[in-house]
């Protein structure tokens, strides 16, 4: 493991890894994603999202290795705390206080807070100030929780499954929310979430765990732009599948369509067969069904011994 501080990432770590008990809840992690980006962290129950955002945050330590965040900062340190926003799991708030009082105790709580920010934000959004947070439908606490983080004017800001609980009308109303503060702000965003089929539209930068391990850790446009699916006959596909770093197989009698993760030259078709793009929920779901299949420099590879891909 080599120590690191390199200027202009958003989240670095370095072998981090975290057991609880005799149980690995994230392992080897090596993460370096630049600043400015909207990351996108997915992976099924217990995969280890949140025990990395905890660790993001600091508010976990590792059992091994480091992670740090904005440009080197070590997470948990009170330079890292006074440039990180945080909206945990459920928009933790306190249900008995009213909206005003919940902006004025993270006011009292957080130096530098924005709290006419707040309140403008509050008001775009028609929630009443008087209300108890514990009357607030569920997409307006997670819009109250946004509000708090991002009047603390983060530069990265990191959320734990903010969409859980919220229906699609207030999902697409919360992700528009933040995507205008990124675009406004320029800050970076790390969430997990389960939610695959929006992913595309809101991320640059996907982070794939499964098991506690990285899958897949790259930019949006990398991820789609390595990944095809060939298409042709199915009496060539184990001569084509012998060759070539397949993610998903399927068949039919006639044809095999082949989910391949394919650089440089390899990017062309089998002669005879067809290449088309594969969207990115897809892709997430492809490498989800194999969960031991990582990329590692570039390459489709087994974490373990297990069935071929
Ligand atoms: N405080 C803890 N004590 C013991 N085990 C824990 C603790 N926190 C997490 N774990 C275990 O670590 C693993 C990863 O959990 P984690 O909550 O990080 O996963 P997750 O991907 O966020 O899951 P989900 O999608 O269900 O929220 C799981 O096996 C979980 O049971």
């Amino acid at each position: 493991m080599t120590a690191i501080t390199e200027p202009g990432l958003a989240l670095q770590a370095s072998g981090l890894g975290k057991r609880y008990g005799s149980t690995w809840a994230l392992r080897d992690v090596e993460l370096a994603v630049p600043e400015g980006r909207v990351i996108a962290l997915v992976g099924p129950n217990g995969a280890g999202k949140t025990t990395l955002l905890h660790l993001a945050m600091g508010l976990t330590v590792p059992t091994a290795g480091e992670v740090r965040v904005q440009g080197g900062l070590a997470a948990g340190s009170l330079a890292a705390l006074s440039t990180v926003g945080f909206v945990a799991q459920d928009a933790a708030l306190y249900p008995n206080l009213s909206v005003a009082d919940t902006i004025h105790l993270a006011h009292n709580l957080n130096t530098g807070f924005d709290v006419s920010r707040a309140h403008e934000r509050i008001a775009e959004l028609d929630v009443p100030l008087g209300c108890k947070v514990g009357k607030l439908s569920g997409g307006q606490r997670a819009q109250v929780a946004l509000t708090l983080a991002l009047a603390k004017r983060p530069r990265l800001l990191i959320l734990d499954e903010p969409l859980s609980s919220l229906d699609p009308l207030a999902r697409h109303d919360f992700m528009a929310a933040l995507m205008a503060a990124v675009a406004e702000d320029g800050i970076s965003v790390l969430y997990s979430s389960h939610v695959v089929s929006e992913l595309e539209r809101v991320s640059d930068y996907l982070v794939v765990l499964s098991g506690g391990r990285v899958q897949l850790a790259d930019e949006v446009d990398d991820v789609l732009g390595t990944h095809w699916l060939y298409t042709g006959p199915v009496a060539e596909a184990d001569r084509i599948a012998a060759d070539l770093p397949v993610l998903r197989d399927r068949r039919t009698d006639v044809l095999a369509y082949l989910l391949v993760r394919s650089t440089g030259p390899q990017a062309q078709p089998p002669h005879g067969w067809e290449a088309t793009r594969v969207g990115l929920e897809e892709l997430v779901l492809a490498y989800l069904r194999k969960p031991r299949t990582t990329v590692t420099h570039g390459a489709l590879e087994l974490t373990a011994k297990g069935t071929a891909l």
